[in-house]
């Protein structure tokens, strides 16, 4: 197809390897594609000393790309799917979910080999209610301190002795030629990731056929269905990435099965489910698990939060 194509993209480096490699990707599937970026600047990006879960809001790092989306501006948007909110808005879509390789959490230290090594009282960075959560669960003795900032600034505060360890997702480290920096992949069964995490999210406008055609080869059928199964799970509950929820999707020969928690901030109280069926119904299978999740407690969890699920 003949066409000149505009990527939106942040501008870290993490966001701008996502979209350099989306246009790679589509330069060599169609060499008559001519495909630049344009780089947005979010209210994510300028607001950097906040701990995130404190400004609250959805979409930080996402609605003003889908502003420039719709004013015709740009003509895709890549986003870690990680950061983009369950609803999409009216006329857009995500037209191509990609294969996801690394999923997990990774911990990070210079100084011990594993989460379990770390002495009681150690200080541990993150600034993720999900992550934080799952780690006092786990290590309550240990002290977790808020960290922010792109892969690299958090790489540095680490390295600069402002605390013992750090945790990253997998997929940004792997990305950015870190994953040297990794010590330990943290087990799904002491840390559940993200919704979305480790795969990208193409957003078009949902009437620009001919680019959601020439964008199909980049979905994953598998990782569509786990991460559909994910995002649904997190619209029941009401959540963003600010809430203390993890949920992961695999699908194997046909099968999906949904592994998912909500936990109390303090890591006091988790309630925790694994829920299976056919990949064909993966939006019935997040619904369900949230359903579960909520009758088990997890309502009591969001609501002492503020939060008010939606089913
Ligand atoms: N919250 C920021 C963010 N959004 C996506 C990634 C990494 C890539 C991914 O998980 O897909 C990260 C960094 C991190 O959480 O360490």
């Amino acid at each position: 197809m003949k066409r000149n194509l505009t990527i939106g993209t942040r501008r870290s480096q993490l966001a701008l390897w996502q979209a350099n490699y989306v246009a790679e990707a589509l330069r060599r599937h169609d060499p008559e594609l001519t495909v630049q970026l344009q780089h947005i600047v979010t209210q994510g990006d300028k607001i950097l000393d906040v701990p995130l879960a404190r400004i609250g809001g959805k979409g930080l790092f996402t609605t003003e790309l889908e502003q420039r989306l719709l004013d015709g501006t740009i003509d895709l948007a890549v986003h870690s799917l990680k950061d983009l909110p369950a609803d999409v808005p009216d006329g857009l879509c995500l037209a191509a979910i990609t294969a996801r390789h690394h999923v997990h959490d990774a911990f990070v230290s210079n100084t011990y080999a594993s989460l379990e090594a770390l002495p009681a009282g150690a200080r541990i960075g993150t600034s993720s209610l999900r992550r934080k959560a799952q780690l006092l669960h786990t290590r309550p003795d240990l002290f977790v301190a808020d960290l922010r900032g792109n892969v690299d600034t958090r790489l540095k505060k680490l390295d600069d002795g402002q605390y013992d360890a750090i945790i990253l997702a997998e997929a940004g480290l792997q990305r950015l030629g870190r994953a040297d920096r990794i010590t330990q992949l943290l087990p799904v069964d002491t840390m559940i990731p993200a919704v979305g995490q480790g795969a990208l999210a193409i957003e078009t406008r949902a009437d620009d056929e001919s680019l959601k055609q020439a964008l199909a080869f980049l979905n994953d059928e598998g990782t569509a269905a786990a991460t559909t199964a994910e995002r649904t799970f997190l619209a029941a509950i009401n959540g963003s990435c600010q809430v203390p929820v993890g949920v992961y999707g695999t699908v194997q020969d046909g099968i999906l099965t949904l592994q998912s928690i909500i936990a109390a901030p303090d890591g006091s109280q988790v309630c925790r489910t694994t829920t299976r069926g056919s990949a064909a119904d993966s939006a019935a299978i997040g619904h369900e698990a949230a359903c579960t999740l909520l009758d088990d407690g997890g309502r009591r969890i969001l609501t002492d939060l503020g939060i008010i699920p939606t089913y």
